[in-house]
């Protein structure tokens, strides 16, 4: 294991994105003791560096000005920055917008080293880890699913609603043996254990990221498309019966035909109540598109509809759900100046015509 460095008495750990998230992984992390932790803030670096974090956490308390060990506002690059040592766990936390570049491969090459760094993926979706095995093929990437409800409120001020759940599984490298993936996961397992979480290693990564699923495909999506929190959404009950439980339903039956998985009746009950009624939550896609950023729609619900679909898997509710938020994209991809739309009525402006810089 030597190779890995988890010989060392701490590990030397870069955490990418700095929101609600991130900066709650980077907490866990430091409170542990097994790891030194760089974050790399972006937008709210200035504000971090002056006065620290603002943390309001259900399982931590209040904690004022707090920073973990370093932070930067760039990411390092490890061939060129010769102070810097190579690291052994990179954990990324940024949302994954998989439909537009920079991809998380791109991102992270700079802090990669062939064959040691093991790379956490502390996101949401499904087929994640596909493009990332393939661009480091010999590096172990390991699977993190967040229950956390965090959030960045203002610049630097985090609020954490729920208990922070971590479930850290391996994702299959068929290039590494599975044990080096599996140690690489249980040692991830014990740096972010802490006290006031609970961090469970789940060897079935299927199981872990399927079961998300039933939340994200259906809260995250609906509550972007409504502007709408999960507690209005129970008070109404029609948008949970006519929506949310079909989705749910849809992503049950996906999970039995793509991955052997049995999702129970009682698990979609538990996570429609999920949220406590007094969060009014705002889910994290809602919260994406109400600053008017890109949604992390493909690897969210895009990768499962596409593989219920290939297993003739009935998904009408996905489907529509799906074609929205792909419209809703294309809106804020133009509003960001990402699709150029003539302005003036001619006869190449029809339907299905490429839009100037060839997204459509
Ligand atoms: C816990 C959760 C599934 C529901 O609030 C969500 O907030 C999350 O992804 O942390």
């Amino acid at each position: 294991m030597g190779s890995l460095g988890f010989d060392a008495p701490k590990h030397n750990v870069l955490v990418i994105g700095s929101g609600g998230v991130g900066t709650m992984a980077a907490y866990a992390l430091e409170k542990g003791g097994r790891a030194t932790v760089t974050a790399v803030l972006r937008s709210n670096f200035a504000v971090v560096q002056k006065r620290g974090f603002d943390i309001d956490s259900r399982d931590h308390g209040k904690i004022s000005g707090w920073r973990p060990s370093h932070i930067r506002n760039t990411i390092p690059n490890t061939a060129e920055e010769a102070q810097l040592q190579p690291y052994d766990f990179v954990v990324v936390t940024t949302k994954n917008i998989a439909d537009i570049p920079p991809s998380v491969a791109t991102l992270i090459a700079p802090v990669v080293t062939p064959g040691r760094t093991v790379i956490a993926l502390l996101q949401n979706g499904l087929n994640i880890e596909k493009p990332i095995v393939a661009a480091f093929p010999n590096n172990p990437v390991i699977s993190g699913v967040p229950y956390i409800g965090a959030s960045q409120s203002s610049l630097g001020n985090i609020k954490h609603v729920n208990h922070d759940k971590l479930i850290i599984s391996p994702f299959s490298n068929p290039n590494i043996p599975a044990s080096r993936c599996e140690r690489a996961a249980e040692e991830f397992q014990r740096a972010y254990s802490c006290r006031g979480v609970t961090c469970i290693y789940e060897p079935n990564v299927d199981a872990a990221r399927w079961k998300k699923l039933l939340y994200n495909s259906s809260y995250n999506t609906v509550a972007t498309i409504l502007r709408m929190d999960t507690s209005r959404m129970r008070v109404s009950e029609h948008i949970i019966d006519s929506l949310i439980r079909p989705a749910m339903q849809e992503i049950q039956a996906a999970a039995k035909a793509v991955a052997g998985l049995d999702i129970s009746d009682e698990t979609i009950e538990e996570t429609i109540r999920i949220d406590t009624f007094e969060a009014f939550f705002r889910p994290s896609m809602l919260q994406d598109a109400e600053k008017g950023n890109l949604t992390e729609f493909e690897n969210i619900l895009g990768e499962p509809l596409r593989d219920a679909e290939r297993h003739g898997v009935p998904t009408p509710t996905l489907r529509v759900i799906y074609s929205i938020l792909k419209g809703l994209q294309w809106q804020t991809m133009e509003s960001k100046g990402l699709i150029t739309v003539p302005q003036v009525s001619s006869s190449t402006m029809k339907y299905g015509m490429r839009a100037a810089n060839g997204v459509a």
